[in-house]
């Protein structure tokens, strides 16, 4: 596909995000539909598609309009391309910008379209992180790096380096967390490397890692909120842990089986009827469902659907799961509660909530991680009883 189709393709699957299919499911139609276009061109529509999402708002400024065609040529005006080159009708090019759409707007100076955010979200921001509010919206409108974890029970930080490097993947060690690496080239072929299919490396955000690491010692943990399992794994690679795993829709563990196997790992699935009887735990870690407004730059999309009412909805639920597993913890365990949420609604104010209704209860330790080069932003708190 030329530079030009691969514009308009992202136009086409903008429209049916527009239309109300998620992002991920636009771009899967798109690709059945399309099967003249190779792994080089999706990934090319998928990063101008997910540009827009990111940059929404100063799409719409620079473009001079929400429709997908307006919001394209906004992104990429702002990326500096060759708009005429783009936009040439040749091929399967979109059509050439019109006299109107070749006006270039001023640059925009209201805070919600610089920091792309909806309106309701700017006064949220500026509570939760003060100063570096604005810094971590710009972080948030950047695509975010890829991070993969050493599995420590296979491998060390730098013969994980070296491995990767023979497959062409250049890594660096990453300073957030002693087995975590940041990818700088070569991404791409992460999943065909050997390195991922022998279990040397798990894909994992820098935070999500660190998170781990800070988790205390204990023999018995339950990862309560498991999903695919990337913390429980974590945790299972560490010595001396018998590793637990729970979620309440025990299909979203489905993966965690054949990722287990791949690392070599053992992990045990609970179903929540099993957990009683399974209890006392020393650690129960609760990465809880929440707004995922630390890691917008990979789920764009929630950004713009996330509501003032979802908000209080998850926190309802936040408080339920942190209620429910800390009736499974030892009286001598930890209770970690995460987030990769940057909301002072669902983390500091979570943990506050759960001292009030929990006398005898104290936090011992409560960590915010930052949006950028290092990992997702990420919130951590332990709870023990005095
Ligand atoms: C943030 S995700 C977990 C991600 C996972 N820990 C990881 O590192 O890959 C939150 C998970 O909590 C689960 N969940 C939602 N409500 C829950 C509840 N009441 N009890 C347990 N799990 C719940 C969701 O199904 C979802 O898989």
């Amino acid at each position: 596909m030329t530079p030009g189709a691969r514009v308009a393709a992202a136009i086409e699957v903008l429209h049916d995000i527009s239309d109300g299919l998620a992002a991920e499911q636009a771009l899967t139609r798109w690709a059945r539909r399309s099967r003249f276009a190779g792994s080089k061109d999706r990934a090319a529509i998928r990063d101008h598609v997910f540009d827009v999402l990111r940059c929404k708002r100063t799409a719409a400024h620079y473009g001079s309009g929400g429709t997908p065609r307006a919001l394209m040529i906004g992104i990429l005006r702002q990326q500096g391309a060759d708009l005429d080159a783009l936009f040439s009708a040749v091929g399967h090019a979109p059509q050439p910008v019109t006299e109107a759409e070749a006006k270039v707007p001023m640059p925009p100076e209201d805070e919600a379209t610089l920091w792309n955010l909806p309106d309701w979200l700017i006064p949220l921001f500026k509570e939760a992180l003060g100063d570096d509010a604005g810094k971590t919206a710009l972080a948030l409108q950047e695509r975010a790096p890829v991070f993969l974890r050493v599995n420590i029970a296979k491998s060390d930080r730098a013969a994980a380096i070296k491995h990767l490097a023979g497959e062409g993947i250049t890594a660096e060690a990453n300073p957030l967390c002693d087995t975590a690496l940041t990818v700088t080239e070569g991404t791409r072929k992460i999943r065909n490397s050997t390195a991922y299919a022998e279990g040397l490396v798990e894909l994992q955000d820098g935070a999500s890692q660190a998170v781990v690491a800070a988790l205390p010692a204990g023999a018995k943990l339950l990862d309560y909120c498991a999903g695919g399992g990337g913390k429980a794994l974590a945790v299972a690679a560490q010595p001396d842990r018998s590793v637990y795993a729970h979620d309440i829709d025990p299909r979203r563990m489905a993966d965690l089986t054949g990722r287990a196997e791949r690392a070599g790992a053992q992990v045990t699935q609970l179903t929540t009827e099993a957990l009683q009887a399974a209890a006392p735990f020393d650690v129960v870690l609760c990465d809880a469902p929440c707004s995922g407004s630390g890691a917008w730059r990979r789920a764009a999309e929630g950004k713009w659907t996330l509501t003032a009412a979802r908000l209080a909805e998850l926190t309802v639920i936040q408080d339920s799961i942190l209620d429910s597993a800390a009736a499974l913890l030892d009286e001598n365990g930890t209770l970690a509660y995460a987030t990769c949420s940057a909301l002072t609604a669902e983390n500091e104010n979570r943990v506050a909530a759960f001292l009030e209704r929990h006398p005898g209860w104290s936090c011992s330790l409560q960590q915010r991680y930052a949006v950028g080069p290092k990992g997702d932003g990420f919130f951590a708190a332990h709870l023990r009883r005095d």
